[in-house]
């Protein structure tokens, strides 16, 4: 074992996925795990379904439980990393899965997030154009949203060949455990089950300038940006459908093209055969991202498709993956390719 790492939000849903796959990871060896209120409680309580680690007890989230780790991973509600981060030495890894760093536009965090901004860290979306050279040797990292991922993914190789226009449309549906533990009005279950939901609608959810800043800078021009989330019956996956006009004498076997060159060595995201459209059940428990994209020659838009695990490729997966490329460790090292399915 190479690295110790510390999870705090260990009892969340984040926390026990990073934990999942930290518990397949050769290099990683667990150490300290924290939580508030379930803090003194059996890990088993509350991660039943990660057995290995079944004994072990919460501790409170203190800097004294986090420090003496090579790698720290902050799975906490937003606005709780930054404190504790600022706590840590440079020479310690932090990877945080919320939102606080994400950001580069301090006026963009105030109004989505209405709270002072704390700064902005190496983005960890290392398919990105020029992010892995950024994550390298890297010792903060800032986990993209999830919804972002997905948008981010789908629509960048277009929008980077400028084969589509800024002017870009995401529909993404979403499985329940994107919503974390806490309980929420909307969140019960005969609210949930049977029914799909849109919210944050109308530019309001916090994902919109995450995703305008991703895409801005690989087009270099104003992105626009209409995005509605879906809540859907499902614990986990997102399914984003996006669409964006093609520019003048752009073509279906171009915007193919594109997707293809921009793939073809990605070890975590899959551009399907023709006629093959994603779902959310190919990525289950995988560190992956599928995509499809085609031309609606009607309506002049290209449509891209992508799906992934939420937990996975977006929060703890990519958390892992760019865990590894800080470390100068192998980019796929613990990480699974294959889902669980049916
Ligand atoms: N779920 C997802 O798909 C994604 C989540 N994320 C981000 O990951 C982070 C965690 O989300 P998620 O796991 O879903 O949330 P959960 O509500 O499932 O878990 C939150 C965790 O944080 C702990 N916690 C709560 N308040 C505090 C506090 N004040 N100090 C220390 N620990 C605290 C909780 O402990 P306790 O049990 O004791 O309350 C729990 O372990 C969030 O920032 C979220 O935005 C990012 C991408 C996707
Ligand atoms: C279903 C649901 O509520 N999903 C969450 C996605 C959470 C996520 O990606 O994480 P961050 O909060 O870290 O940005 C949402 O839309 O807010």
């Amino acid at each position: 074992m190479g690295y110790s790492a510390a999870i705090a939000g260990a009892s969340g849903y984040a926390g026990g996925e990073v934990l999942r796959l930290l518990l397949g990871h050769p290099e990683m060896e667990i150490g300290a795990l924290t939580a508030a209120k379930s803090a003194g409680d059996r890990l088993g309580a509350h991660q039943p379904h990660l057995l290995p680690l079944a004994d072990r007890v919460l501790a409170p989230t203190t800097l004294e439980e986090l420090r003496g780790h090579d790698v720290v991973y902050l799975a906490l509600p937003h606005g709780q990393s930054a404190d504790i981060a600022r706590q840590l030495g440079d020479d310690v890894l932090v990877v945080d899965c919320g939102a606080d760093f994400r950001l580069n536009d301090a006026a963009a965090w105030e109004r989505f997030y209405g709270t002072p901004h704390a700064g902005t860290w190496p983005y960890g979306l290392p398919e990105l154009p020029g992010q892995r050279e950024r994550l390298a040797g890297a010792r903060r990292v800032a986990v993209p949203g999830c919804h972002v991922t997905v948008a981010t993914l789908a629509l960048f190789p277009g929008l980077a060949e400028q084969l589509v226009e800024p002017d870009l449309t995401v529909v993404a549906v979403t499985g329940t455990s994107g919503a974390g533990k806490a309980p929420r009005p909307n969140l019960v279950g005969s609210e949930v089950m049977g029914a799909l939901t849109p919210y944050g609608v109308g530019g309001t959810h916090r994902h919109n300038p995450e995703i305008v800043q991703n895409l801005t800078a690989v087009t270099g021009e104003p992105v626009r940006l209409s995005f509605t989330p879906v809540l859907a019956p499902l614990p986990r996956g997102i399914l984003a459908t996006c669409t964006a006009p093609l520019r003048p004498g752009a073509t279906v076997d171009q915007v193919r093209a594109a997707y293809e060159t921009a793939y073809a060595d990605e070890p975590f995201v899959h551009l399907l055969p023709e006629g093959t459209w994603p779902s959310t059940a190919m990525t289950l428990g995988a560190n992956t991202a599928l995509v499809q994209v085609t031309v609606d020659p009607d309506a002049g838009r290209m449509v891209a498709v992508a799906a992934l695990d939420n937990l996975t490729k977006g929060t703890a997966g990519g958390a892992v993956q760019s865990t590894n490329l800080a470390l100068g460790l192998p980019e796929t090292t613990g990480l699974p390719l294959a889902a669980v399915a049916p």
